[in-house]
């Protein structure tokens, strides 16, 4: 399976399938892709691999889970933060995970975890690490130290095709690099064209009704270079979110956005918000239900997609998850560190 420019859906990868262009199958688009992970690192075009595992699910339900958080993370000192009994419903957990770049000790000690249902921000300041974090909880990355586990089984490296599929992980890039040389159509469209069996009528209609959910019509033949960079992102949503009518049952899904409203006017934040709540399904709903959201992690710096699209937060700073709380108590945080942050004051802990 392949992972996109801007918007990533993988149900399962191989990292031996791929052919020469990147694809494990003959590439219906012969044109060239030049794909770029992020702004901040243009690199050559690459595959990226993904997927997932684990075993049969025993899950929650949003009833169960909701309370379970209401109950567990009313105290903001992580000394006292306790964990919520059980972990059935824990999807995604880092343990203790350390990543560095050269010299810099980027990661030094992660652990968390991401259960059935839940709307997680990653928050802190610029160049802690968010998007690090994100790209190991996606398998894109391997931690120098510590684990991650999927559904309770412990992923070894990177993505690989030995791992057993049960969840799967999209990743919605921060940069709006899609694929430059094909239509919104295209790009919108192109898990289903490149994987799936579904007509191309058939998929040119759910390209059109993900273009308009998130706000975006008439715009199917144009080129990227023809939108601007609002639009863009919004594509990239698009795509992240349309997904093969034709099964029956697939893996429940988790999706990770890297700040996916930044650069965005209030009101097409609006929307991506909206939109990024709109597509999570809680509890029973999103069990083994094709195109469900099962739970989504948010990094962002804006105020008002901590308010409208996520529900928990973990504060990353300095290496380490120095804060968790519900969105609520975000505010009223005594933490030094949050406080700082959250009034944007240029006195406190953190130094620029
Ligand atoms: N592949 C890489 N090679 C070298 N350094 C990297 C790489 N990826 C990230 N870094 C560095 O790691 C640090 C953390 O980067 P990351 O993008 O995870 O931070 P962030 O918290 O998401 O930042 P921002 O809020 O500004 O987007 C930065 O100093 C960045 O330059």
């Amino acid at each position: 399976m392949v992972s996109l420019s801007n918007s990533v859906l993988f149900p399962l990868a191989t990292s031996s399938g791929f052919t020469s262009n990147g694809f494990s199958r003959p590439f219906r688009f012969a044109r060239t892709i030049n794909w770029y992970s992020s702004d901040k690192q243009k690199e050559e075009p690459r595959n990226v691999l993904c997927a997932c595992m684990a075993p049969s699910p025993n899950l929650r339900s949003e009833e169960s889970f909701a309370t379970k958080f209401e109950d567990s993370f009313k105290s903001e000192d992580l000394s006292r933060v306790r964990e919520p009994e059980g972990d059935s419903d824990v999807l995604i957990e880092c343990r203790d995970v350390y990543k560095s770049f050269g010299e810099k000790h980027i990661l030094r000690g992660v652990s968390f975890k991401i259960r059935h249902g839940e709307a997680v921000g990653i928050i802190g300041p610029s160049g802690t690490g968010k998007s690090t974090v994100l790209k190991i909880m996606a398998g894109l990355l391997a931690p120098d130290k510590g684990e991650v586990y999927i559904r309770g089984r412990k992923r070894v490296g990177l993505i690989s095709d030995d791992e057993i599929s049960g969840l799967r992980i999209g990743l919605v890039f921060q940069s709006a690099a899609l694929f430059d040389s094909l239509t919104v159509r295209e790009n919108v469209g192109f898990l289903l064209y490149e994987n799936s069996s579904m007509p191309e009528d058939q998929i040119a209609k759910l390209v059109t009704e993900s273009l308009a959910a998130v706000g975006l019509k008439g715009v199917e033949d144009r080129l990227p270079s023809e939108l601007s960079g609002g639009m863009k992102k919004r594509v990239a949503l698009a795509r992240s979110i349309i997904y093969d009518t034709t099964k029956e049952a697939i893996e429940p899904e988790v999706l990770l956005y890297d700040e996916p409203t930044a650069g965005l006017d209030p009101i097409a934040s609006t929307v991506v918000e909206d939109l990024i709540r709109s597509v999570h399904t809680k509890g029973q709903d999103a069990v083994e239900k094709p195109g469900q959201i099962a739970s989504y992690v948010v990094v962002t710096h804006q105020h008002s997609t901590i308010r409208r699209a996520v529900d928990r937060l973990l504060f990353l700073y300095e290496g380490e998850i120095v804060w968790q709380g519900m969105t609520h108590e975000f505010t009223t945080s005594t933490n030094p560190i949050v406080q700082q942050f959250a009034s944007g004051n240029l006195d406190g802990p953190i130094k620029y």
